[in-house]
């Protein structure tokens, strides 16, 4: 926790400060402001419509690090209950009227956002880059990404159809749906934007008001779309982003009884201490994303010349895209034995060349989350398994100056029944294992708490469904990784989640529905 002069940061220095961020989209631009700065960037919440800092006399500051040097890069205040509260009501004032506007109109504003993301989508990628450790080119792809979250619902709501049928002549019964209500968005920091407005998208586009809250580790995204949105004339209190840590800020937010839904992406304890705390509030609409420790099984055939550096090369996509801090990375690698010693040799040198620190794989995210993989990796070294590629890191100093930067490693001969192939690692660490034949595969891809996601590599199209459909997974990939159609169900089985989202999903999650029944003649 850091101190902060709140007087210093009156509205108009908030203002002059958001201002200069806004000037500067390439990284020397970035990195020369934050080396100018003798006090550290401060993030203010956005709050009917307005960059504001907590009135609470209670409000503590988070210190915010870049993960590639290590350096203090902002500070933000840790919103409290009565903040949080303040935020809230804005959201349920706005929601009066938001909630009666025509789907043109909310499709305008939701088109002129993506609009104006993509006219500052270098800015939002280079701050990305450096408040999440990514690489830029990486950040660039999801600033892509949310830029179609906001055009795929601008659209998808002026499509969209609601059922009508006849019953046995008697009565004509449809859907009718309506807002519903005040959300509470709560977002991780693997993929800060991307993720956040892929709640904040679906949720507005359905006409509810939302109030959201970034992870505290990477707030800088979240803060420039506020002033995103305040530039792009959304309607003041539609979307409310207040920041701070998820025991204090999170937990207020979605234990509000004027909250009438939660859409979470996080870890699979915090979803379970969301369920916990909101269990009494039945009609809380609740959409849970959760962690995953995803099988990613390849077949001998897919290890032919014609397809062999295709699997590879995906393979080692889904295991360190986004240094592996992706909920859908295939971090348990499992090859059929006839293949195995030949895709552990290609597959390892492949990634020493392609995965380079600092050029294709950035820093992990945190400190400790970096003290947590390290911890991991000093396990695989206690239990004797090999590492092909990559160390245990070493531990950081004190001031972390050196950056949290993790190579990619290539665990092989992993202990049986070993944390490595159970938990949840969320970094550029995967196991190889050999399995037998196709129901060891599937025996082993199922052994496991999570069901979010799952690669599949064959070239044999009948086992492409006979596996694919036993696979305990809400998204199976075959031959590729994390091709996504923003319509289809997006969410996990087992302990990665409840609920879908994406198209008629997000639908689904951000409206009630009541069934009229009209005589029929
Ligand atoms: N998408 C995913 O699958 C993600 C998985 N994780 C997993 O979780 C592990 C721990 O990471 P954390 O940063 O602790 O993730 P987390 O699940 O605690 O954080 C996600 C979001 O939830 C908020 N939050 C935390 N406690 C809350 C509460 N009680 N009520 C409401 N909101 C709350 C956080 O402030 C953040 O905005 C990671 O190492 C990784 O294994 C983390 C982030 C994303
Ligand atoms: O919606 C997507 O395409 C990707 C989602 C990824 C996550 O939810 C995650 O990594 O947490």
């Amino acid at each position: 926790m850091g101190t902060l002069n709140p007087e210093e940061w009156t509205r108009q220095a908030l203002m002059e400060c958001a201002e200069a961020i806004w000037g500067c989209d390439s990284l020397d631009k970035a990195n020369s402001l934050i080396a100018s700065r003798s006090t550290p960037i401060c993030l203010p919440n956005y709050v009917a419509g307005e960059l504001r800092l907590p009135s609470s006399p209670s409000t503590t500051f988070i210190d915010s690090f870049a993960p590639k040097t290590g350096s203090l890069l902002c500070r933000l205040p840790c919103a409290q209950q009565d903040d949080v509260e303040e935020a809230i009501s804005y959201a349920r004032a706005a929601f009066q009227t938001w909630s009666k506007t025509t789907r043109a109109e909310r499709s305008r504003h939701l088109r002129r956002i993506s609009e104006l993301l993509q006219e500052h989508r270098e800015l939002f990628a280079v701050w990305e880059s450096i408040d999440q450790g990514k690489t830029l080119e990486r950040a660039r792809i999801e600033v892509d990404r949310a830029i179609s979250n906001f055009s795929y619902f601008s659209t998808y709501i002026l499509h969209e159809q609601t059922a009508a049928r006849v019953v046995d002549g008697v009565a004509l019964t449809y859907e009718h749906r309506s807002p519903a209500g005040v959300f509470a968005l709560i977002s991780p920091w693997n993929m800060p934007l991307y993720l956040l407005t892929w709640k904040i998208a679906p949720c507005i586009a359905f006409g509810c008001t939302a109030v959201a809250k970034p992870s505290e580790i990477t707030s800088m995204s979240a803060y420039l779309l506020g002033v995103l949105l305040q530039k792009a004339g959304l309607p003041a209190g539609v979307v409310n982003i207040v920041l701070g840590d998820g025991p204090t800020t999170g937990a207020a937010l979605v234990a509000s009884p004027l909250i009438d839904g939660v859409s979470f992406t996080g870890g699979t304890p915090t979803g379970i201490a969301i369920r916990r705390a909101t269990a009494h509030q039945i009609r809380k609409h609740m959409s849970l994303e959760l962690g995953g420790k995803n099988p990613n099984l390849i077949f001998a055939d897919a290890m032919a010349p014609a397809t062999r550096e295709r699997t590879i090369r995906i393979a080692a996509s889904a295991a360190f895209e986004n240094q592996g801090e992706i909920c859908l990375c295939g971090s348990r690698i499992y090859v059929e034995r006839a293949a195995y010693a030949e895709f552990v040799r290609e597959f390892t040198e492949y990634v020493a060349k392609n995965y380079t620190l600092r050029k294709t794989v950035g820093a992990v995210a945190s400190r400790q989350h970096y003290n947590k993989i390290r911890g991991y990796l000093q396990l695989a070294a206690d239990e004797k398994a090999t590492f092909n590629l990559g160390a245990v890191p070493p531990l950081l100093d004190r001031d972390g100056s050196q950056g949290y930067w993790i190579a990619p490693t290539i665990l092989t001969d992993v202990a049986p029944g070993s944390l490595l192939q159970q938990d949840e690692i969320f970094g550029p660490v995967v196991t190889i294992s050999p399995f037998e034949d196709e129901e060891d595969a599937v025996r082993l891809a199922n052994a496991s708490e999570y069901g979010l996601a799952a690669v599949l590599l064959t070239n044999d199209g009948a086992r492409m469904r006979r596996v694919g459909e036993q696979i305990e997974a809400g998204l199976v990939w075959v031959n590729c990784w994390l091709v996504r159609e923003l319509g289809t169900p997006f969410g996990g089985m087992k302990n990665s989640g409840t609920g879908r989202e994406g198209g008629e999903y997000s639908r689904d999650v951000f409206t009630v529905v009541r069934t009229l029944h009209l005589p029929a003649y």
